[in-house]
């Protein structure tokens, strides 16, 4: 077998370019050379590569180097100026504006990434709706990618909110009335039979992850149908930005199978299917097609993220699918272990162990029993009694009161576990009175459900009452944090699905944190791809909570923070990928041997950087 270095590769085929056509089947050639490549070096770490292969030539190129600006063809001219992927817009040099016919196509000036960023966010501060500066955010990703990474990573704590919840929330209500150019793909059920050919028409060949929904539960906001697109998009620039996946890796996907939302049926701008959702056999048909020409497609090792389905299909898609796919479901799997890591951080704060505590949740979903199970399981392992024993200790209380075992014969099947012997009890307020928690959780996606009343009896027996409202985005928020700081009169410890500003309470500055699967996915993802996970365990939802929880420093603590600021995330999202990676290598769930030595600098040489590249 010839092996062929990356240059090497580069300059055969650029050999062969002709003076101002379009170039070179570059994909083709440059794939089957890049088959040929060795396995960049694992142990040494100091070249890109092993997970998250860098099939272009973008990351293991150094700053200072050259590369070739690939699309299908050698993109020059005009097209360059007008492909995300490799727009510089004015900062293309003097030398490349030569090099690629761009002479004329831009003013004189030649900027700087840094002061391009600077001119972007200055722009961007100055509207004052958070849509339009998500509708700005958009437009700079479909016009320059890598600036919008550079943003995006560099000003992760402002800008979090505008890509992602609260905001991503109106942009999905709105979705069909801002749309201007389509982001992912869409399958509808019209593409039934087709799926695989659809699939085709995506320009990326080395997809390594696809966030997928049915639109059917958008965050707090219910069914949006086809206007859910907003939320893959959103997660998967989150994976590139907190977790370093290659953009080009990243493929969102709306699966279009109607909607029971009247108000988009009758909506004009609305862009989905108008009729009812599909369900029972032909839902799971559509579903099995997809699944299938997903790993048909890409491969065994693709990852793929359910997000924001409905917990009706839910459940059953995880069970059905994780014995035969590398699938993760975000809101049950990814949220568990956010919310573990933040338990687990506060008993510094509180003391004792888990098992020393009693957990009530509001909302006894996806999000809600997801989490009571990992804890239990944490709880079994730590103290090596029986999950069942463990899950006593977390009750739940759903839209009809508490889930107790008179109710056993109409409760869906993931609520069964958590049906424990007691009389019935109709509202949280009582529920809170009868098992007397210290950690209240609210995953109902009602807002506004933790009241005075409830807050109050919890500060009446803790010292320090634990109060995660969860529910996104912030106006299903079940608190304010100015509400759990001053109705616990400022002895509550809090966090919240989507953020809230710092809050001033007798003299005191309080910051709340923001419990926020955002803080897992991505790390987790990355840990995935980089070993060549084939399978998600449990173990593995465990291994990345305790890394996530082990970057919580004294520091933090002072402030009454659980979780580290989302500025550090790509560090956190290092630890968090080799934890994984050493779960998945430990149980022989990975595919890439060798296991590097180093798993976090492994994972930090796989990331991403949003800097420009010189081209040729
Ligand atoms: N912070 C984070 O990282 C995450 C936050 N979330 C948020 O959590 C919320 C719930 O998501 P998910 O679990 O997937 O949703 P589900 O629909 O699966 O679950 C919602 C649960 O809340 C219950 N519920 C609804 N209304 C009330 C009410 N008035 N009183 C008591 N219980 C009620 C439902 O009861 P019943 O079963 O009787 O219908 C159900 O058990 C959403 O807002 C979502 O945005 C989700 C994932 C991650
Ligand atoms: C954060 C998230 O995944 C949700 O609210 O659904
Ligand atoms: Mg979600």
């Amino acid at each position: 077998m010839m092996l062929l270095n990356r240059p090497k590769i580069l300059r055969l085929l650029v050999g062969r370019r002709e003076r101002g056509k379009e170039f070179i089947r570059a994909s083709a050639v440059m794939g089957s050379a890049l088959e040929e490549m060795p396995n960049d070096r694992v142990n040494g770490i100091d070249a890109v590569g092993g997970g998250v292969r860098d099939v272009y030539g973008e990351d293991s190129a150094t700053e200072d180097q050259f590369i070739t600006p690939w699309t299908f063809s050698v993109a020059s001219g005009y097209t360059l100026l007008r492909n995300p992927r490799h727009n510089k817009g004015l900062a293309f040099t003097e030398k490349e504006r030569d090099a690629h016919y761009l002479r004329g196509l831009l003013p004189p000036i030649v900027l700087s990434q840094e002061i391009q960023e600077k001119k972007f966010m200055h722009m961007l501060r100055q509207y004052q709706v958070p849509l339009q500066r998500y509708m700005a955010m958009m437009d700079l990703q479909e016009m320059n990618e890598r600036l919008f990474y550079k943003l995006l990573i560099d000003h992760v704590e402002e800008l979090l909110p505008v890509v992602y919840t609260p905001t991503v929330g109106e942009a999905c209500q709105k979705y069909g009335s801002i749309f201007k150019r389509p982001q992912g793909i869409f399958i509808s059920l019209k593409e039934k039979g087709k799926i695989q050919e659809v699939l085709k028409n995506w320009p990326e060949r080395n997809i390594q992850v696809i966030v997928v929904t049915d639109g059917e539960r958008i965050l707090g906001l219910g069914d949006l149908g086809c206007q859910g697109m907003g939320i893959p998009v959103g997660k998967l620039s989150l994976y590139t930005a907190l977790g370093g996946v290659r953009p080009s890796a990243c493929l969102p996907i709306t699966l279009d199978v109607g909607t029971n939302n009247e108000k988009l049926l009758n909506d004009e701008f609305y862009i989905g299917l108008r009729h009812k959702r599909a369900t029972g056999q032909e839902y799971a048909d559509f579903l099995f097609e997809f699944m299938s020409a997903v790993k048909q497609n890409y491969g065994e090792r693709i990852l793929i993220q359910f997000e924001d389905f409905a917990n009706h299909n839910a459940f059953e898609l995880l069970e059905k699918y994780r014995t035969t796919h590398l699938v993760f479901n975000d809101d049950i799997q990814g949220t568990a272990s956010v919310v573990l890591a933040g338990l687990v951080a506060s008993l510094k704060l509180l003391g004792g162990t888990l098992a020393d505590h009693t957990f009530l949740f509001l909302g006894a979903g996806e999000a809600g029993t997801g989490i009571a199970e990992l804890i239990a399981l944490e709880m079994s392992k730590k103290t090596n009694a029986p999950v069942e024993e463990m899950r006593k200790k977390i009750w739940l209380v759903d839209s009809k009161g508490l889930v107790v075992r008179s109710r056993i014969e109409s409760l869906q099947q993931f609520k069964k576990p958590w049906a424990h012997e007691h009389k019935p009890v109709k509202t949280l307020l009582e529920a809170v009175q009868a098992i007397k928690p210290t950690v209240l959780i609210g995953t109902s996606g009602v807002g506004r459900t933790f009241t005075q009343d409830v807050i109050e009896a919890m500060a009446s027996f803790n010292k320090k009452p634990l109060i995660l409202a969860l529910s996104n985005p912030t106006s299903q928020s079940e608190c304010t944090a100015e509400e759990a700081y001053t109705w616990s009169k400022g002895r509550a410890i809090f966090a919240s699905g989507s953020p809230f500003d710092p809050v001033e309470h007798d003299g005191k500055v309080f910051v709340p944190g923001q419990a926020n699967n955002a803080y897992i996915f991505p790390g987790f993802g990355l840990g995935l791809i980089m070993c060549g996970a084939i399978r998600v365990h449990d173990d593995m939802l465990l291994a990345a909570s305790e890394a996530l929880a082990a970057q919580v420093t004294d520091e933090h603590f002072a402030k009454g923070l659980i979780y580290p600021p989302f500025k550090d995330i790509r560090k956190i999202s290092s630890h968090i990928a080799a934890n994984v990676a050493a779960k998945a290598y430990e149980l022989g769930l990975a595919s890439r041997l060798p296991q590097p030595r180093d798993l976090v600098k492994y994972a930090e040489s796989c990331m991403y950087s949003p800097m420009y590249r010189f081209y040729r």
